[in-house]
């Protein structure tokens, strides 16, 4: 059935045919053969329809038949991939430093790579790989951690407009750090830099990059500064972003440090930081208790399956927050996580998943589908963005990859069989590489392969 917009009749810039696969509310995986779809020249996905109604879409939007592009035979489209949590600054060690634990990673490794992002030259270099790196591999979304840096931040915000990728940027806040020196920020500092740095952002009007408020995680903040950024990200309505019970010294640590409170939620729900614009990393060591107050204020969770085992920090029970009915999305936590691409994230969730399976069969393995909509979908909806991506629904932005599984020098090859499209997704999405990705979309525009 033809879908449209309710908005007035849209001029169409693009309009594509053949197989489209997403996720829906209803269905993990829904397969849309020999479609058509009609991008604005906004961005936005004006129509869907069948194939065998071109004609009346045709006059009905104003395009010429001739103009529609033809998928090939091996290509479809997905929609853009949501990485809902990645540190740019952590990208230049990325795949090394994964022999230790959380807590003495930061201090070992970590905060001595992100003090150096007062070097605007060593930022650019870095920033501009990060964000080229993720565009390739199919992140359409990103939400960033950056270092304590505004301007280095700033330039990141910068970098992911000209390359054409969605993303919200955060500003790192933390007045707390006995280990490197220098690489913190008194409170009145991590303050002003915050909204300084929000400001100056706002100003920019860049169409697709927002500020998130950061405070690193409870063990880098005082009360008072928690509290404060809760406070700006209240007065600005703006995204949250932070680390929660990743690890169980961690989870430790914050009880000590934080008597008062009933639990690591309750520090942040106590500061204003748990609303329903928060997106918490990790999350594996959360009781159910805490995940009722998670649903409750609406805030979501990022699953960092690659982090997670890297720093050996624990297993996230997926089943269990999904039925907590707590928004959930993937994130490739780079630099604790190893690898800049979402198909890892894919591939690292589904394994996490199969370990809880492995010590309790009757655990309720996911599938490839439901990890797919964590990846698209549920990524979006983590980091409230639902209504401009996640899917190809009339109205929202298009972000798209365009994938070829039978790409020249590829990763991987077909079945001698013909497969339907389903099973060929489930082969990209674990053989696949930027070699299968033929071409990205942000908002209608073509951003891989890149211009320049
Ligand atoms: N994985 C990870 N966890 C953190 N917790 C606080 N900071 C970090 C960080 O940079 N990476
Ligand atoms: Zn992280």
């Amino acid at each position: 059935m033809m879908a449209q917009s309710d908005r007035p009749a849209a001029t169409i810039a693009n309009v594509y045919r053949g197989t489209f696969m997403h996720s829906t509310q209803k269905t993990a995986l829904e397969v849309l053969e020999d479609e058509l779809l009609g991008v604005d020249t906004d961005g936005k996905i004006a129509f869907m329809g069948r194939g065998a109604e071109l004609q009346t879409l045709s006059q009905t939007f104003g395009f010429n038949p001739s103009e529609v592009t033809q998928l090939a035979k091996d290509e479809f489209f997905i929609p853009g991939l949501v990485d809902t949590h990645i540190h740019a600054c952590q990208y230049s060690y990325a795949g090394t430093a994964l022999d230790m634990p959380l807590l003495q990673w930061l201090n070992t490794y970590t905060f001595p790579v992100e003090s150096q992002f007062t070097d605007l030259n060593f930022a650019q270099r870095v920033y501009s790989q990060v964000v080229k790196r993720t565009l390739r591999n199919g992140t359409t979304t990103a939400c960033y951690f950056t270092s304590i840096h505004t301007d280095a931040s700033l330039l990141l915000g910068k970098l992911a407009n000209d390359f054409g990728q969605r993303a919200l940027v955060g500003k790192v806040c933390m007045d707390i750090n006995d280990f490197v020196e220098h690489y913190k920020e008194t409170t009145q500092e991590s303050q002003d830099e915050t909204c300084r740095f929000i400001k100056e952002l706002l100003d920019k009007k860049y169409p697709l990059v927002r500020p998130v408020v950061t405070p690193r995680f409870a063990l880098s903040c005082k009360e008072t500064l928690l509290g404060e950024l809760g406070a700006i990200a209240k007065k600005h309505n703006l995204p949250i972003q932070s680390h929660i019970s990743e690890n169980l010294e961690e989870v430790k640590l914050v009880k000590q440090l934080f008597p008062k409170y009933a639990s690591y939620t309750d520090v942040y729900l106590k500061n204003n930081l748990l609303t329903d614009k928060t997106v918490m990393a990790h999350g594996c060591h959360l009781s159910d208790e805490e995940l009722v107050i998670f649903k409750e204020t609406g805030a979501s969770l990022s699953h960092c399956p690659n982090s997670n085992i890297s720093l050996c920090s624990g297993l996230l029970d997926v089943r269990n927050v999904l039925k907590h009915q707590v928004k959930l999305g993937l994130g490739t936590d780079v630099a604790g996580g190893y690898s800049a691409s979402m198909l890892d994230a894919v591939r690292r969730a589904r394994d996490t998943s199969k370990v809880l399976t492995i010590q309790n069969p009757n655990y309720n393995t996911l599938t490839f589908e439901e990890v797919f909509r964590l990846a698209t979908l549920g990524g979006s909806q983590a980091l409230s963005l639902d209504g401009q991506t996640g899917n190809f629904e009339v109205g929202k932005d298009f972000d798209a990859l365009r994938v070829n599984v039978a790409a020249p020098g590829g990763p991987m090859d077909l079945s001698v069989n013909s497969e339907e499209p389903k099973i060929i997704l489930e082969k990209f999405l674990n053989l696949g590489d930027d070699r299968n990705i033929a071409e990205v979309y942000v908002a209608g525009r073509k951003v891989v392969p890149f211009t320049d």
